[in-house]
């Protein structure tokens, strides 16, 4: 084990929200053996049965009470935010006041701006605001990270380590988190948005609905591992597959006709300018204004 492994190790790490993000991450630290389940608590707001799931399955410690859930967060090296951009605001101003200096706070809320945290902290609090996704769960993960101005080394390093044990980790100036939230945030549900019109389509052509699943599934993990593993740009990978005046060129065609390529830039700057909505409104609801 090396130095730095050894920071994310020996730190007690608090989540706060319980949700599908919280447990991707979760599951990545416990699987990988990067955290010890027994440094991890999670807590939400009131749902006990959701926290029972979470420590059968992973071994974490959960706080059931207001008492735990005010040492969990007393005592946390690392305080996780995972709960909604809605419930942000409230949460934030909660546990500021009770919040140590040397505290870490890694957000993966959507929006959430590190100045926005650091006013309801202290101007100088360690934040790390990221943008992961939910493949994090099975350990392919596409996380951006962005750090506040003079994070010390090992606690920019404990977030890397954090985010390599669910996938990748890419560091990026925080203005581009609402680029890196359009990209590779919500980006799993526009390709399960693909997945579904192909296998809707594949059946609507006479195929079970079992036989387009599975050739959806592998031809997307394996269009995915073709540009990840020949290092070929997608344009020219799509170039080998389509045959002058053959079946790809006329399914291309149509789908560009269509405007598919404008509907992925109008999708995802709707995205972007909505990740800066949340933003304002939490910092709205938390500092007035
Ligand atoms: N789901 C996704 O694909 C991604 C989500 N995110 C961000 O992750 C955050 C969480 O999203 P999900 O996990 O999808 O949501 P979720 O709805 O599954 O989980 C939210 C959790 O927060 C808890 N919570 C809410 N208010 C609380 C409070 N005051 N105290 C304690 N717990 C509280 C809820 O009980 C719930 O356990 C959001 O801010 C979202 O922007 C970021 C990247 C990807
Ligand atoms: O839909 C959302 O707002 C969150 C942020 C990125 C993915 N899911």
């Amino acid at each position: 084990m090396n130095a730095t492994q050894d920071i994310l190790t020996h730190s007690k790490i608090c989540f706060y929200g319980a949700g599908s993000m919280a447990e991707a991450i979760i599951r990545g630290l416990v699987d990988t053996g990067a955290a010890p389940a027994g440094n991890i608590t999670v807590f939400n707001r009131s749902n006990a049965e959701r926290l029972a799931e979470l420590r059968g399955r992973y071994g974490v410690l959960t706080a059931d009470s207001e008492a735990a859930r005010q040492d969990a967060l007393l005592t946390a090296d690392v305080i996780v935010l995972a709960m909604k951009p809605k419930d942000a605001a409230a949460a934030l101003k909660a546990f500021a006041p009770a919040l140590r200096a040397e505290q870490l706070i890694v957000s993966v809320i959507a929006g959430l701006s590190i100045d926005t945290i650091r006013q309801l902290t202290r101007a100088d609090q360690p934040v790390v605001r990221t943008m992961p996704n939910t493949s994090s769960s099975i350990g392919l993960g596409a996380t951006g990270i962005a750090f506040s101005e003079g994070l010390p080394d090992d606690a920019q390093r404990l977030a890397l380590d954090m985010f390599g044990a669910v996938g990748i980790a890419q560091v990026v100036e925080e203005r581009l988190m609402d680029a890196v939230n359009a990209v590779s945030g919500s980006g799993p549900a526009y390709i399960y948005y693909v997945m579904e019109a192909m296998i809707a389509a594949g059946v609507a052509q006479g195929l079970t609905p079992e036989a387009a699943r599975e050739l959806t599934v592998q031809t997307v993990r394996g269009a995915a591992d073709m540009v990840r593993i020949t290092g070929e740009q997608p344009a020219e990978l799509r170039r080998k597959v389509t045959s002058p005046n053959g079946t790809t060129q006329a399914a291309i065609e149509t789908l560009q006709r269509l405007g598919v390529d404008e509907a992925f830039s109008a999708a995802m700057d709707r995205c972007a300018a909505r990740a800066g909505e949340l933003g304002r409104a939490i910092a709205e609801e938390a500092l007035g204004g």
